[in-house]
């Protein structure tokens, strides 16, 4: 079985990937739409994506992609520790060079903003597909007076030096990963620690009324559904027009999740089901 992740060597989703497929072979991917794209093209049989993270909220790519071009469904959700770091090439320590320019992905960028402010307020911010990206380019131009902000699997894979540890704004900075497969597929997943179950449900509301919202909600509350996560993201029809992702904290069942898709088709919602699976977590914390 081939598992695809977003590459190259060295990212936290490869981390999330090893975790739940220590024995399976791991795809890099350059992008997490390209890694949805595979799954679907048979070109790897699973694939893992960011979905939320506690600091920066949705992974909005992983959602928008999943949702308008790759309806993927979803198997299993593992829930990493991200601790980010701040890392240089030796060549560039041994000159004593300050970096000029500080590469990431943009969610470890905005993870570390409090501390990129205090400590190199003059360093340029540039973006990349991902952490691992980002180290492998360092490792690549050892002249440039640059640094990035990556994980410890990066620093040993790329041959560059941790210069400040642990440098995320908040300590308790995680990210919650999906794996994606094909419709009609069926792949047990085990992960180290199991945390919960999920179903996540796609609802469109029939048009922008008073209280529609509310009605939607009132169709799990009654029923005591407890939901861990409501989103919304535009249908890209026109402004004002979304969609609610909704996560219900247990798996379908054949009364309550079907008696309340039923109440809100009445009620003129289009309901889909994007997926029901177990959560895992890395460590025996009970991290969601
Ligand atoms: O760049 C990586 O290492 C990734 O796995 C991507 C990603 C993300 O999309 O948020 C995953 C976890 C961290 O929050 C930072 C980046």
């Amino acid at each position: 079985m081939k598992v695809g992740f977003l590459g190259p060597r060295g990212t936290f989703t490869e981390m999330a990937a090893r975790a739940l497929f220590p024995d399976k072979e791991l795809i890099p991917c350059q992008t997490i739409p390209l890694s949805m794209d595979k799954v679907s093209t048979n070109e790897i049989d699973l694939t893992v994506v960011p979905i939320e993270n506690t600091i920066e909220g949705s992974v909005n790519l992983t959602l928008d992609y999943l949702i308008h071009k790759q309806r993927l469904p979803i198997i299993a959700g593992v829930t990493v520790t991200i601790a980010q770091q701040f890392l240089m090439h030796p060549i560039q320590l041994e000159k004593g060079n300050v970096p000029e320019r500080v590469l990431s992905h943009p969610h470890a960028l905005a993870q570390c903003h409090d501390f990129l402010k205090e400590t190199y307020p003059d360093s340029q911010l540039e973006y990349t597909n991902s952490t691992g990206s980002a180290a492998e380019w360092l490792s690549t131009n050892p002249e440039v007076p640059a640094a990035c902000i990556a994980n410890e699997l990066a620093a040993k894979e790329y041959g560059l030096t941790i210069v400040h540890k642990d440098i995320q704004d908040y300590s308790s900075n995680r990210t919650r990963f999906l794996v994606l497969g094909r419709p009609g597929d069926t792949h047990q997943v085990e992960g180290p620690y199991k945390i919960s179950d999920r179903t996540t449900l796609m609802i469109t509301l029939p048009e922008d009324y008073t209280g529609a919202l509310h009605q939607v909600l009132s169709a799990f509350a009654w029923r005591k559904l407890n939901l861990s996560k409501i989103e919304s993201r535009p249908t890209k029809t026109g402004l004002g027009n979304y969609y609610f992702i909704i996560d219900i904290d247990q798996k379908m069942d054949d009364i309550l999740i079907p008696g309340a898709i039923s109440e809100l088709e009445v009620l003129g919602c289009k309901v889909e089901l994007l997926g029901s699976y177990t959560c895992y977590s890395l460590t025996d914390l009970r991290v969601v």
